[in-house]
């Protein structure tokens, strides 16, 4: 993980999207991806326990991550190794490439690794980008199983030296200093409103909220929680920014949705250890403290529960994407 603070790297080394290694994959995509589905408009990277947003893919070809040059392997459970590309949506479909598992840098991959199946998308044409992850509510406001579309980030990683543009410019057309002030396109934030509208989804089953981004593995402790909130997130989780980033320098619209799988323990206020002692020493009786824990199963297994109202509105916004200029 130290790619991102070292400068007298190469750009294959530092960003992972050296000429040579970009050609080999796509090589490879090109023996194996059918020629109709080798240029998807839309790219879709599915969170944690969302794999199966790539279920209702038609005419879909696998390719594993071991066969691409430059992919690395998903560790996590709830995350698979390899690319979809299909049909989705009604009608004819608009062809999508979806990974069905990310890299997250907790896992010991490189930045440059996480990102570059972005890269690839970028280099196959891919326009839009839907992202989706498993986030920890920070928001009291957030109930558990609610989708959050995304509108702004937070991410102290990227303040302190860990963003995956740092290094050489991989491409001199991109820009050296990107603005992300507008990395959520706007647009297709209310595409997603409209889709929710036309299934008839339940008001408070979707909400807008800022995204904060932290390196894991471990969960939140509650003084942190209360921070990230503090410092206006409504939503924490471990990974989506740094493929932001990667997808705004490749000029993608980028959407992102956030499953809420549990709340961020964030106890308003602490049960004073003096305060219980003193109650003991008295010989009243003490209200147990609850020991919440959130856990990964949890979020694998509300992921599961939520994964078809995920795929039914990503299918419903590409329904509705207006057709490509
Ligand atoms: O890949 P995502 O961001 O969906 O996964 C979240 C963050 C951690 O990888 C994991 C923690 O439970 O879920
Ligand atoms: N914190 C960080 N990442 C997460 C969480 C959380 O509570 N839940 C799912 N991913």
């Amino acid at each position: 993980m130290a790619d991102f603070i070292t400068t007298s790297q190469k750009p294959s080394d530092s960003r992972g999207s050296s000429s040579t290694l970009m050609t080999e994959t796509l090589q490879v995509l090109k023996e194996i991806v059918p020629p109709e589905l080798q240029n998807p408009r839309v790219g879709i990277i599915c969170g944690s326990g969302l794999s199966g947003l790539a279920a209702s893919l038609r005419q879909s070809v696998l390719v594993q991550y071991e066969k691409l040059p430059g992919f690395v392997q998903s560790t996590v459970p709830g995350h698979k190794s390899a690319l979809a590309f299909g049909l989705m949506g009604s009608g004819a479909g608009i062809p999508v490439v979806a990974m069905l598992g990310r890299f997250h840098p907790y896992e010991g991959h490189k930045l440059s690794s996480v990102v570059y199946p972005v890269r690839v998308m970028g280099a196959i044409g891919v326009k839009d980008i839907f992202i989706t992850n498993a986030a920890g509510a920070l928001n009291p406001a957030l109930a558990v199983g609610t989708i959050v579309v995304v509108h702004d980030h937070i991410a102290l990683p990227n303040l302190t030296g860990m963003n995956p543009l740092l290094g050489p410019q991989i491409d001199p057309s991109f820009p050296r200093f990107l603005p992300i002030s507008d990395a959520y396109s706007r647009s297709l934030r209310k595409l997603v409103f409209h889709a929710a509208h036309q299934l008839s989804m339940n008001r408070d089953a979707l909400a807008e909220g800022t995204y904060a981004w932290v390196s894991g593995p471990t969960y939140e402790t509650p003084a942190e929680g209360r921070f990230l909130r503090a410092a206006g997130a409504d939503v924490v989780g471990m990974s989506t920014v740094p493929e932001v980033l990667a997808a705004r320098e490749e000029g993608m619209n980028v959407l992102v949705l956030s499953l809420v799988t549990n709340a961020v323990v964030i106890p308003a206020s602490y049960k004073s250890v003096r305060e219980e002692v003193e109650t003991e020493i008295a010989g009243n009786l003490i209200e147990p403290v609850i020991d919440e824990k959130v856990s990964h199963e949890e979020v694998l297994a509300l992921g599961k529960m939520k994964g078809d109202l995920m795929k039914s509105l990503v299918a419903k916004v590409l329904d509705l994407l207006p057709p490509p200029v």
